[in-house]
């Protein structure tokens, strides 16, 4: 007999590597009551933000279980990172066709991963039957006042990333069994497939942000998509040098023009993108020397939009700027 609804969330998701991923908890009161407590440090504001998962729009149809559960809380984790909050808790809304036993066992292990990597517990949700979708609210902590904010971007600043660009959609072709250049290694074909997989959020670079970038997000949507975010919210112009773009050795064994679509438009790469005071500029040989590939892509200015330099000077983007889950009005 399949296993009823308090079975299935008391065998995979009430576990130890779930609820107690990280013992510097803020959990009062965590899963099993209407609703769980968190007790925040004085000082601190709650950072609260949502994710949806579902099969064909954000993952392949046919993925492995696991990995899935891994991405499903990195990708949520990111958006704390992008607004430089130190992990709290989190809570899964989960739809699930059936009782897969294998499927649960092997999603909550790569869910535990996760939750471990970054430290943070699980202190709730809500299962039900239906299409498969994953539902990801994650919450954060930062000191009151010091989130980064899209707004804050000023003209002088630098635009900079926190690591390469075009990875997340170069990880997709490979995890979709798309035919590859002949150029790229099996190891870099396994770098790809992890980065789309497992993104690493970049939570440290983010908390070393505070009160030091002028503003800043992560890249889902895509460069030019989410540039067009801090643009709009920070009322300037952001300039993008295309020639200044980091890329991975393994994203080079494409195209040049495949490459930098990519890294343009490709999104799914969950690094950071921010806005530096120009006083601030010798933190990024610090940054890098600590691990973080932060890299100057472009520089703000007093306008609107983004514009792009590939080569000829700068210009605005004709076209396709990322991901757009509804294409046009009619869709
Ligand atoms: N259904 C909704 N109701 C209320 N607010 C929403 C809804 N959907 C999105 N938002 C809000 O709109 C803003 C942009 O959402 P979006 O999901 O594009 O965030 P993002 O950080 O740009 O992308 P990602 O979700 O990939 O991290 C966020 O502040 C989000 O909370
Ligand atoms: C099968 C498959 N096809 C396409 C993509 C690309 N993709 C989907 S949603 C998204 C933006 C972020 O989503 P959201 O804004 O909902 O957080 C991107 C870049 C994918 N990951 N998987
Ligand atoms: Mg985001």
């Amino acid at each position: 007999m399949a296993l009823d609804e308090f079975a299935l969330i008391g065998r995979y998701f009430r576990t130890a590597q779930l609820e107690r991923a990280t013992d510097a908890s803020a959990t009062a009161l965590g899963i099993g009551d209407d609703a769980a407590l968190l007790q925040l440090a004085a000082g601190q504001q709650l950072v609260v933000s949502t994710d949806s998962l579902l099969a064909g729009v954000h993952f392949p149809e046919r993925y492995p279980p696991a990995e899935l559960g891994y991405r499903a809380l990195a990708v949520a984790v990111s958006d704390l990172a992008a607004m430089t909050a130190t992990p709290l808790a989190f809570t899964l809304a989960l739809s699930l066709p059936t009782v897969d036993e294998p499927w649960l066992q092997a999603f909550s292990l790569g869910l535990a991963a996760a939750a471990r990597d970054f430290a943070i517990n699980l202190i709730g949700g809500d299962t039900t039957r239906g299409p498969l979708n994953i539902g990801v609210t994650v919450l954060g902590q930062v000191p009151a006042g010091q989130a980064l904010t899209r707004s804050g971007a000023r003209g002088g600043d630098l635009l900079c990333v926190g690591g390469p660009l075009g990875d997340g959609a170069a990880g997709l072709a490979v995890v979709q069994g798309e035919s590859l250049p002949a150029g790229l290694a099996i190891a870099g074909q396994d770098y790809l497939q992890q980065r789309f997989w497992r993104p690493q959020p970049q939570l440290l670079l983010g908390q070393q942000l505070r009160g030091v970038a002028s503003a800043g997000l992560d890249i889902s949507d895509g460069l030019l998509a989410d540039a067009e975010h801090i643009a709009e919210s920070s009322g300037v112009a952001l300039h993008i040098n295309a020639a200044q773009l980091p890329g991975s050795e393994a994203l080079s064994a494409w195209a040049p023009r495949q490459k930098l679509d990519w890294m343009l438009r490709g999104g799914d790469d969950y690094v950071l993108l921010f806005t530096l005071p120009a006083r601030e500029k010798a933190r990024i040989a610090q940054w890098r020397a600590a691990g973080h590939a932060v890299s100057v892509i472009g520089s703000v200015h007093a306008g609107s939009g983004v514009l792009l330099d590939v080569g000829k000077g700068y210009a605005p983007i004709a076209g396709e700027r990322g991901y757009q889950h509804f294409r046009s009005a009619n869709d």
